[in-house]
């Protein structure tokens, strides 16, 4: 699990590497332009001609390390040092001085050299203006630099963060518009979030040696998910296990026109590894569930069409209730009645959620614990509109803790959150699964781990993470555009085997 550390965190863990480890503050900028140089020759052809714009902090110091770097390797390197008020840092000025090709580097110090300083002969541009020391909003001079980096037709991509986002908290003003950024060490909670993708564009982190003691003992409530996290959670199968007691599920799903959502949810729970499960569907629906999902046991409903009649839940490890089942009175009451009978957490998804947001008295029946899956427009309807990503997110964790119970906001980066304020993003997935019928996936998923013992954090964190690996092994074969739904169900086997 990578923690999420703020931009005074970050500050203080670049100040203490350099207290503690045998290592000055000089040489930890050239590992940082090294190692931002290693991914770039790895991905960048030498032919292109490399524009690099620095400012005079620390992330500028960055752009001149690669400067020197690139050079040495061969790439046709421009750099560009935009001067304002604020005077150089130390890191900055040692590396100016190590630049032998002096006549590579211009100055921008006003608005007439800016209009003479020419961008668009760069197939790369690298931004190094402002990283995490950004400080308030960008203005003036360095504001029209980034508005002209923006508006070329290069390459563009961000040293540690893009200038001008803020890492921790809503961005106001121009922010450089990166097509990629390398980070250094540790995510940044912006980069998760929707309406960041526009500047951050895809993203990885590149270690740098910051100290990882004071990793570990930094206090934060953001966790991005890694592969050895859900690894480390996965139980094993036992010699002597038999269907009993590889869990039980009841799985609530689909309509007359909608019984593909109970098909999907319900063979993604089998092939996640579930004992025996039982499919609630409308009568005239029995036929294609059995013949469809032939795993699966059926209760049969009193209505022809839709979900009328509460099942019994005795003898039951986990209920999964929403996919496809339409938002009729009687609906409502026979999921009222089954909140109201249900003891243990439930998985509650899509139709079902509905409900709930249309009644919010129904919330106070939830038993604790239990899993709400949401996508973003269902999420709304759970508790309003919100100004931005990081105030959706305070409302996400918050509703959390108001239900006692687990959100998986889903989406790129799902975030996944509990009743004691902790946050985790999923990092796998991919935009081939935005298709119908990939949530009803992850429904029976989560539902089949929890039904299989597996505790209602860890069912919703191995549950995310899984899908997201499954679909990410799909997409390979299927292509973004051809993925479907089914095709993240077909591919849990090699994605549960990657992960064993
Ligand atoms: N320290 C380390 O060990 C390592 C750090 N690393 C690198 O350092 C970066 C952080 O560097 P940093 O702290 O120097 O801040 P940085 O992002 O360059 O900006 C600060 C400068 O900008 C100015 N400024 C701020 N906001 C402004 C605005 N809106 N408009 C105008 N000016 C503004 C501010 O001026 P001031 O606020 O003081 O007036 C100051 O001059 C980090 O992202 C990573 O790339 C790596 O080398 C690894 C090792
Ligand atoms: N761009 C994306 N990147 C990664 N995962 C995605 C992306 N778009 C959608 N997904 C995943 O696909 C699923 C979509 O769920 P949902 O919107 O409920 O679909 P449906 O209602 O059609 O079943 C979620 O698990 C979500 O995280
Ligand atoms: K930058």
């Amino acid at each position: 699990m990578l923690k999420i550390l703020t931009a005074e965190q970050i500050r203080a863990l670049d100040a203490h590497t350099i207290m503690n480890e045998p290592i000055t503050s000089v040489d930890l900028m050239e590992r940082a332009g090294q190692a931002f140089v290693s991914w770039f020759c790895r991905h960048v052809d030498v032919v292109q001609t490399v524009g690099i714009i620095c400012g005079t902090g620390n992330n500028g110091g960055d752009g001149l390390v690669i400067a020197r770097l690139l050079l040495t390797y061969n790439y046709k390197v421009k750099v560009w040092i935009v001067r304002g008020e604020s005077k150089e840092s130390t890191d900055f000025t040692a590396n100016l001085n190590r630049i032998a090709t002096k006549h590579l580097v211009n100055e921008i110090s006003n608005e007439q050299e800016l209009s003479s300083s020419d961008f668009t002969d760069c197939h790369v541009l690298i931004d190094a203006l402002f990283g995490t020391g950004l400080s308030r909003k960008v203005v003036g001079l360095q504001e029209a630099v980034i508005k002209k980096m923006n508006d070329t037709t290069a390459y563009k991509i961000a040293v540690d963060v893009p200038s001008g986002l803020q890492i921790d908290k809503p961005s106001i003003g121009t922010i450089f518009k990166a097509d990629f950024t390398l980070t250094f060490q540790l995510p940044k909670l912006a980069f998760l979030l929707p309406e960041n993708f526009q500047y951050v564009g895809n993203w990885q982190v590149v270690r740098i040696g910051l100290d990882k003691k004071f990793i570990e003992t930094s206090d934060t409530k953001h966790f991005l998910l890694e592969k050895k996290d859900v690894k480390a959670i996965l139980k094993p199968r036992n010699k002597f296990d038999h269907k009993g007691n590889n869990g039980k599920a009841l799985l609530i799903a689909g309509s007359y026109g909608k019984m593909g959502a109970a098909i999907l949810a319900a063979r993604a729970a089998m092939r996640t590894g579930l004992g025996l499960l039982t499919t609630h569907v409308p009568s005239a629906c029995l036929t294609i569930i059995q013949n469809s999902a032939p795993e699966s046991m059926a209760s049969v409903d009193g209505h022809e069409h839709y979900f009328t009649t509460t099942p019994s839940c005795e003898d039951i490890d986990a209920v999964g209730v929403g996919p496809g089942i339409g938002l009729h009175n009687e609906t409502k009451r026979a999921f009222e009645k089954l909140l109201q009978q249900s003891k243990k957490p439930l998985v509650v998804d899509a139709d079902a959620i509905t409900l709930l947001a249309n009644h919010p008295s129904l919330l106070l029946l939830l038993p604790p614990q239990s899993i709400l899956t949401p996508h973003p427009g269902e999420f709304r309807r759970l508790v309003g509109d919100w100004a931005n990503d990081f105030d959706r997110l305070e409302k996400q964790k918050n509703f959390s803790k108001q239900i006692g119970g687990i959100v998986v906001l889903k989406g790129a980066h799902t975030s996944i959150t509990s009743p004691n304020g902790k946050v985790y993003f999923n990092s796998s997935g991919n935009p081939g699964m935005a298709t119908a019928g990939s949530g009803d996936v992850l429904t029976g998923m989560i539902m089949s781990l929890l039904a299989q013992g597996y505790k209602p954090l860890d069912a919703a964190i191995v549950g995310v993470f899984l899908h997201g690996w499954a679909g990410d092994l799909a997409v390979r074969k299927m292509g973004e555009i051809s993925l479907i739904a089914s095709d993240i169900i077909d591919f849990i086997p090699p994605a549960y085997h990657d992960l064993r």
